[in-house]
């Protein structure tokens, strides 16, 4: 039976809920993903940034149930033990990486059955795998998902320039390449053609291919360019929820133009501004009021080490609110 038996509704053509939502905070203190330190300290700086303050004015319940243990940088290898396949050793630390997501997944799955809606902090992208996972594991058809990012993170282990994983976990979601054989990388969680990637403006050569065959939507910044915010994230929400049991919203703050967001790893010039993602997320928490379809969602790719005064974390945690029911008026 369905996950969101908890969670008042099972669909998203329910209607209203009759049940207040309850958002519980995880952090995902994971900065393997990104191969760079900093990310680590996303959650700290996102819960500095008073995230429970702002959930609160949403109206909605928050508790935090901390941190999720990971292993760290200093300590970890970035090649498997066993080198069971050429093309996976390219991607960093993928054996330590799969464990967490394994982990994560069980929780965030195991929250959505207790009748709450995970909002999962990064954390690098990679934490993304973990949550798809556990949010698609009761569902009969998988998932929806909305990815609002800079990149497409769609690189396999064979096709990433970087050999870094945060550049992976919409690929892994959809079972492309290697990851179609790892026992940790649940394949079924997520709908293909219920994925829908947002503002994207940077993508490598062989990803974009990838992309280009795939049944996902994507947005990319020239869409918004011509046709304005609101009217690419109706469709967005319109495709991504059509038929599903609901959807993860991924945020990776690198989606935002690098000038209202400085902390992030992998800045890429020309993303939305500060008002624009707030009207996306927006309107999330408009069509979640009409047919509950938010099953999660992640904050990722805040680095407080590059950041000036908090900024990207704050506004991580304005744009959250927004997406679970913070309105002006
Ligand atoms: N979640 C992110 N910030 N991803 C950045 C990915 C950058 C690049 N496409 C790569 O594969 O390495
Ligand atoms: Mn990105
Ligand atoms: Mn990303």
């Amino acid at each position: 039976m369905s996950a969101e038996d908890g969670n008042g509704t099972g669909s998203n053509v329910t209607g209203d809920r009759d049940t207040t939502r309850t958002a519980r905070l995880l952090g995902v203190p994971l900065d393997l993903g990104a191969n760079r330190r900093g990310v680590d300290m996303g959650p700290s700086a996102i819960r500095y940034a008073n995230i429970a303050a702002e959930l609160d004015a949403a109206g909605v319940g928050c508790v935090d149930d901390g941190d999720l243990e990971v292993p760290r940088l200093e300590t970890s290898s970035p090649v498997p033990d066993v080198d069971d396949s050429e093309a996976a050793s390219n991607a960093k630390y993928l054996d330590e990486i799969g464990g967490v997501t394994a982990t994560l997944a069980d929780a965030v799955a195991t929250t959505i059955d207790n009748g709450a809606t995970p909002l999962v902090l990064g954390g690098d992208h990679a934490v993304a795998m973990g949550s798809m996972f556990g949010a698609g594991r009761h569902t009969d058809d998988g998932i929806g998902v909305i990815w609002f990012d800079a990149h497409g993170d769609y690189n396999t282990p064979a096709t990433s320039p970087s050999g870094n994983v945060h550049g992976m976990p919409l690929a892994a979601a959809h079972g492309r390449g290697s990851f179609a054989d790892l026992d940790w990388a649940d394949t079924d969680a997520v709908s293909e053609e219920h994925t829908v990637l947002v503002g994207i403006r940077s993508l490598d050569e062989e990803e974009r291919t990838a992309l280009r065959e795939s049944e996902a939507t994507v947005f990319t910044m020239r869409e918004i360019d011509e046709r304005g915010i609101t009217a690419v994230v109706e469709d967005a929400l319109e495709i991504a929820t059509d038929g599903v049991d609901g959807i993860h919203v991924s945020l990776d703050l690198d989606w935002l133009d690098p000038t209202v967001v400085p902390g992030v790893g992998t800045p890429v010039r020309g993303g939305v501004d500060y008002r624009e993602a707030h009207a996306a997320l927006e309107l999330v928490a408009e069509r979640d009021r009409e047919a509950d379809i938010l099953r999660s969602m992640g904050v990722v790719e805040v680095n407080p080490i590059l950041d000036r005064d908090n900024q990207t974390a704050e506004v991580a945690a304005e744009l959250a609110a927004s997406a679970f029911g913070k309105r002006i008026l």
